[in-house]
C-alpha cells in the first residue's frame, strides 16, 4: 500500500505580500515522516509553515494538506484545517493568566468538546505523553522553558493532529533542554505522529538524523544529510 500523503506542494510560490519568498515549490509529506525545514535565517521557513496552516494565501501552484486544498482557502475553513494541525510556536504562546490544566481545557472547549470526564482524560492523555502530568495545577511562568514548550506540544495532540508543525520549537532554548524537547517530539513521532520542524538547530540535525529539506536561494530542496 503507498503511504498516506499527509501535505503535497506543487509549483508553488509563497509570497509575503508582493515580494515573492519561494518559488516552484515541491514537497510532499507521507504519513509517518519526521521532516525538518532548515535554511538561513530569512530564506522562508516561517513563510513556509505559515502558508501550511491558512496564515498566508496560497497564490500559486497546489497545495494539499490533511485534505485541505490551499488554493482558494475561506477564512471560515481556518479553524477546521488548524484542528487537524498541531501548531507549535518558538515562543509556547500559552496564556499566562491560566494553570496548564486550564491552558489545555480552554483548547478543547474553543474545539467543541462538551463532556467532562472525556475532557479529564484526554488531557491526562496529552500531558503523560510529554511526561508532565504532574505539573498540571502549575502556571505557565511557573514553568521553565522546556516544561513550557512540553506544554505546547501536549496542546497541539489534543485533537489527534494529523499532521504537528513545529516552527523552530527550540529556538528559545538551552541545548540540553532541546534535545529533551526534541525527545519529546521524537518519541510523538515514533507513536505514528507526522510530523514538519523548522529549525537552525545543526546540532539537532546531526543527532536526530531525518528527511531534510532547505530553503535556499528562493527553492526548496531535499538534501542528503552530508551536504546539510
Ligand atoms: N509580514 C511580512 N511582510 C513582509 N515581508 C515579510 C513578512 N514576514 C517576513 N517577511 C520577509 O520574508 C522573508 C522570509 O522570512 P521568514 O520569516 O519566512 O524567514 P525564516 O527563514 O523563517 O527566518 P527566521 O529563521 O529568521 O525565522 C524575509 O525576507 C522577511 O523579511
Amino acid at each position: 500500500m503507498m503511504p498516506e500523503t499527509i501535505l503535497s506542494l506543487s509549483n508553488a510560490a509563497i509570497y509575503q505580500r508582493e515580494s515573492l519568498i519561494l518559488s516552484e515549490v515541491n514537497v510532499e509529506v507521507t504519513k509517518g515522516e519526521f521532516v525538518y525545514l532548515i535554511g538561513k535565517t530569512g530564506t522562508g521557513k516561517s513563510s513556509f509553515m505559515k502558508t501550511l496552516y491558512g496564515d498566508i494565501p496560497l497564490q500559486e501552484g497546489e497545495g494539499n494538506i490533511v485534505s485541505f486544498n490551499l488554493n482558494g482557502l475561506k477564512e471560515k475553513q481556518i479553524p477546521f484545517l488548524r484542528r487537524k494541525l498541531g501548531v507549535v510556536f518558538q515562543d509556547f504562546k500559552l496564556l499566562n493568566d491560566r494553570s496548564v490544566k486550564d491552558n489545555l481545557l480552554f483548547v478543547l472547549k474553543a474545539t467543541g468538546w462538551k463532556d467532562k470526564k472525556a475532557m479529564d482524560a484526554k488531557i491526562t492523555e496529552v500531558l503523560t505523553k510529554v511526561g508532565m502530568q504532574s505539573k498540571n495545577f502549575k502556571y505557565p511562568y511557573q514553568l521553565s522553558g522546556g516544561e513550557q514548550q512540553r506544554i505546547a506540544i501536549a496542546r497541539a495532540l489534543l485533537n489527534d493532529p494529523e499532521l504537528i508543525l513545529a516552527d523552530e520549537p527550540t529556538g528559545n532554548l538551552d541545548p540540553q533542554t532541546s534535545v529533551e524537547v526534541m525527545e519529546v517530539l521524537q518519541e510523538i513521532n515514533k507513536n505514528g505522529n507526522t510530523i514538519l520542524m523548522a529549525t537552525h538547530d545543526y546540532a539537532l540535525l546531526l543527532k536526530y538524523p531525518s528527511k531534510t529539506l532547505k530553503c535556499d536561494g528562493q527553492k526548496v530542496f531535499e538534501v542528503v544529510q552530508k551536504n546539510v
